[in-house]
């Protein structure tokens, strides 16, 4: 029988010479995944087990990014308590406060193997299937399980496939697709099924834009957002994998050509126009032109949706363009790990962000969350790159959350208020 990607990939992992949606598999976890945040409940949930040792201590990493460098005594003590893990464990993938989010910080470090199943206890864990990966985020407790056994069950779901093409507009990026998508199936279009994006408009993406597609899948209810891996995958993999010392023989697995898809989407986006996703949900998605105007107070340009050196070297671009950023407004601007800090700043971007009078913080999740700096207050409005703009994301439940593309976000930066980039 032809299988999806995401089935060839839990059929390997878990000893099966076939799979169908609704299989219940217990697949082997390449990779497992756990931060500042989530960690210490997988840790104290093992230690309540009374599990002494987890199952492979180089498959297990840790970065911290949530809370960094720690913002309350309770951030330093789950920090403290991560850090005695490590020690006691011998992990041998830990990010301190130093390396930046997550999401990021995986696939640089070539910890994400195209074709294996990894597991993160953060939604957005589903960013990996950018690299052929099926990835996808767990709770704590679950990790547990993880840590214990290196296997997780997992039901077989169906894939939604995307088949997208046509050449973006200048002003439209790959975030403005997926919101788009989003916005066509819905918060809750995808749960617990596979997004596969295919098509030539995907072929031409950078990896960083393909991250930012598959980062989203779980905002429509995705288990995971694949994408078949390619030349360029094997590149940065490889180049990852060899920079780390982490490199590992991988076999690339791709889809079956006559594999059955629950549902097929035909997304022709080379007319899409710059869009946001509107208070209080993702799936509230109108073009920009229709909110123009809207006062803003903060814009911030970060987070694992778009805090790559692509959206740096977009929005500054936009911010250059048209002589500087409002005076009334607030940027805040977070490269999402340290070597796009370091790329940031040999590239001169970080000195014309504070030129600009842009805040530049360092690589973490910033103000995505509204759980470390940057929060919104009661009333404010706020642009963001991130992923999320429910009730009180950033900060205030009484603050407004606009999802936009980095070129978008700067656009409306530089106005002061919700502007198309091409209305500037
Ligand atoms: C803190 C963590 C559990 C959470 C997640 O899982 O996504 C966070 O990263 C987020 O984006 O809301
Ligand atoms: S940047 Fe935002 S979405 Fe990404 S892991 Fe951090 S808090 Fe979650």
């Amino acid at each position: 029988m032809a299988m999806t990607l995401a089935e060839k990939i839990l059929a390997k992992a878990s000893g099966n010479s076939e799979v169908s949606p609704g299989d219940i598999v217990m697949a082997k976890v390449e990779t497992a995944m756990v931060h500042d945040i989530t960690g210490p409940l997988s840790v104290n949930t093992l230690k309540k087990e009374g599990i002494s040792k987890v199952w492979d201590n180089e498959k297990i990493v840790i970065p911290f990014d949530h809370q960094i460098p720690a913002d309350s005594i309770n951030a330093a003590e789950n920090h403290i308590l991560m850090r005695n893990f490590v020690k006691e464990q011998n992990i041998k993938h830990f990010y301190d406060i130093r390396e930046g989010v997550c999401h990021q910080v995986l696939p640089e470090k070539g910890h994400i193997v195209p074709g294996t199943v990894v597991v993160g206890a953060d939604s957005h864990t589903c960013t990996y299937g950018a690299f052929g990966a099926f990835a996808t985020g767990i709770g704590s407790t679950d990790m547990a399980a993880a840590f214990a056994t290196g296997e997780l069950w997992f039901k077989v779901p169906e894939t939604l496939y995307f088949n997208i093409t046509g050449e973006l507009k200048p002003e439209v990026m790959s975030k403005d697709v997926i919101l788009s998508i989003i916005g066509m199936v819905g918060a809750d279009g995808a749960t617990y099924k596979a997004a596969q994006f295919a098509g030539n408009t995907v072929d031409n993406m950078t990896i960083a834009s393909r991250m930012t597609m598959s980062n989203m899948a779980i905002e429509m209810g995705g288990k995971a957002g694949l994408i078949a891996p390619d030349d360029k995958t094997i590149n940065y993999v490889k180049n990852a994998m060899e920079a780390n010392n982490t490199a590992k023989p991988f076999e690339l697995v791709l889809g079956d050509k006559n594999a059955e898809f629950e549902e097929k989407f035909e997304i022709d986006v080379s007319n899409l126009e710059p869009v946001m996703a509107c208070p209080h949900n993702v799936d509230n998605v109108k073009a920009v032109r229709e909110v123009a105007g809207t006062p803003i107070d903060q814009v911030f340009i970060g987070s694992c949706t778009n805090g790559r050196l692509e959206d740096l070297r977009a929005a500054l671009n936009v911010i250059e363009k048209h002589g500087g950023i409002s005076k009334d407004i607030r940027v805040v601007v977070t490269p999402a790990s340290r070597s796009i800090m370091l790329e940031a700043i040999d590239e001169g971007l970080i000195k014309k962000f504070y030129q600009y009078g842009c805040v530049v913080t360092n690589p973490s999740c910033s103000a995505c969350m509204g759980a470390l700096y940057g929060l919104l207050g009661p009333g404010e409005v706020g642009i963001a790159t991130s992923n999320r703009n429910f009730r009180g994301r950033e900060g205030s439940l009484e603050s407004d959350v606009y999802l936009a593309s980095p070129i978008t976000a700067a656009a409306c930066a530089v106005k002061g208020e919700i502007v198309d980039p091409r209305d500037l």
